[in-house]
């Protein structure tokens, strides 16, 4: 049979027969300096998990560290083997080198069952995530399985609220707005008054995430691994939390706040792809400064002209996917969710985006994508924005 010019790349069938082989799940391990990352780690090591686990540790290194030290735990025993990567940083190079370095070394030492990356505390794991993603995407023997988050109770609040240079959101509360899960940790050291600040706080930015408490990262595995946060297959578990979005006021610097929009009917596939790329890629939603909105993560679940099934909407920064899921539409009319958590820049005193220019921007461009034919009536349909009040 003749292969079309654009085929993909053929991968020669040296493997047995049998079930396809499978990806092995990755969960991103970030928060900010000495919150409990390490912590979480051994904790995950040591338990009784019957899972052959490979820890990447993203550490940053004195100069130009070379190796990256990559610890295997099989059994309850840690062995420790080195990583070569081009520079210091995982986020540059993982690209290239580490999901290279992993596969070798799984050929070498056979599979693993799960990978887990812990993040240097002052890293935006959205570059790392990022990369897994677009991996997965590409055939990978790897996916991304979810982003964790440590908080360290005594100090996260001090570190989610510090200022940075104008315009800056701090890496502290990026690393809450990408998550999937927080872990508030060292809960052993504060008063609950402090405690529910922390937790207000982290609500605050991401009115998505999943809140766990914790001494010593204590967890139970079940509630940290296997999260699936990326998967289609799991429409009807997103379909539900969408629903149970938290409304979020806009924490201490008033820049990462949880939107959330639904409007009834059936989207133009076409408009939205538009629509989510003028909002990723292009950034043409700005402030009167001309500073963009800048998407940190996006989720939603969506009806296509035409689809039984739901389509489910993954953005992480720049990337995103629309994945047909399982999951057939039961009520009548369809209502479409979608969860922003961004930045609005609008930190600068003399250029603030308020809460009703966002809610027109987005509401302007649901309604166009809900345009069959240019031209055509909008179906009726109601907007819901929900975010706090009192803000301008
Ligand atoms: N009191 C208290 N201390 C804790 C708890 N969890 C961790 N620690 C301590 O906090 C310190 C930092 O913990 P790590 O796990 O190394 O933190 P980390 O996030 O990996 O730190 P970096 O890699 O340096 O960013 C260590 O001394 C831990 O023993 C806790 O629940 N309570
Ligand atoms: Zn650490």
């Amino acid at each position: 049979m003749e292969e079309e010019d654009d085929c993909p790349e053929l991968v020669p069938i040296d493997s047995q027969p049998g079930p396809a082989a499978r990806q092995i799940p990755v969960t991103i391990i970030t928060g900010y300096l000495g919150a409990g990352k390490t912590t979480l780690l051994n904790y995950i090591l040591t338990e009784q998990h019957n899972k052959r686990i490979a820890v990447i540790l993203n550490e940053f290194g004195e100069g130009s560290a070379l190796e990256k030290s990559l610890a295997v735990s099989q059994a309850g025993e840690l062995y420790e083997e080195w990583l070569e990567l081009r520079n210091g940083c995982l986020c540059c190079s993982v690209k290239d080198n580490g999901l290279k370095a992993i596969e070798n070394l799984m050929e070498k030492k056979g599979k693993f069952d799960y990978i887990l990356l812990e993040t240097t505390g002052l890293a935006d794991p959205g570059a790392v995530a990022s990369m897994f993603w677009v991996d997965a995407e590409l055939g990978s023997d790897v996916y991304l399985d979810g982003i964790v988050t440590v908080i360290d109770a005594k100090y996260g609040l001090q570190q989610l609220k510090e200022e940075k240079a104008e315009g800056l959101v701090n890496e502290a509360s990026r690393q809450v707005a990408l998550a999937d899960l927080t872990i508030i940790n060292k809960t052993d050291l504060v008063e609950e008054e402090e405690l529910n600040q922390v937790r207000d706080t982290v609500r605050s930015i991401n009115g998505l995430v999943k809140i766990l408490e914790t001494q010593r990262s204590r967890v139970d595995l079940s509630d940290v691994l296997d999260l699936h946060s990326f998967d289609c297959q799991d429409g009807a578990k997103l379909t539900e939390k969408l629903q149970l979005v938290t409304p979020t006021r806009p924490h201490l610097d008033k820049s990462i706040l949880t939107a959330t929009f639904e409007v009834t009917g059936d989207l133009c596939e076409d408009a939205l792809n538009t629509f989510i790329q003028d909002l990723l890629w292009e950034k043409k939603f700005c402030n009167k400064a001309g500073e963009p909105m800048s998407v940190i993560r996006l989720k939603g679940i969506v009806s296509f002209a035409g689809k039984a099934h739901q389509v489910m909407l993954q953005g992480v920064h720049e990337l995103y996917e629309l994945n047909e899921t399982p999951q057939l539409w039961e009520e009548n009319p369809h209502t479409n969710r979608l969860v922003f958590i961004v930045i609005l820049y609008f930190l600068s005193k003399y250029h603030k985006i308020s809460q009703n220019t966002l809610k027109s921007v987005i509401v302007t461009e649901m309604r166009t994508c809900l345009r069959k034919e240019p031209g055509q009536e909008h179906p009726a349909g109601d907007f819901y924005f929900c975010c706090c009040d009192g803000w301008s």
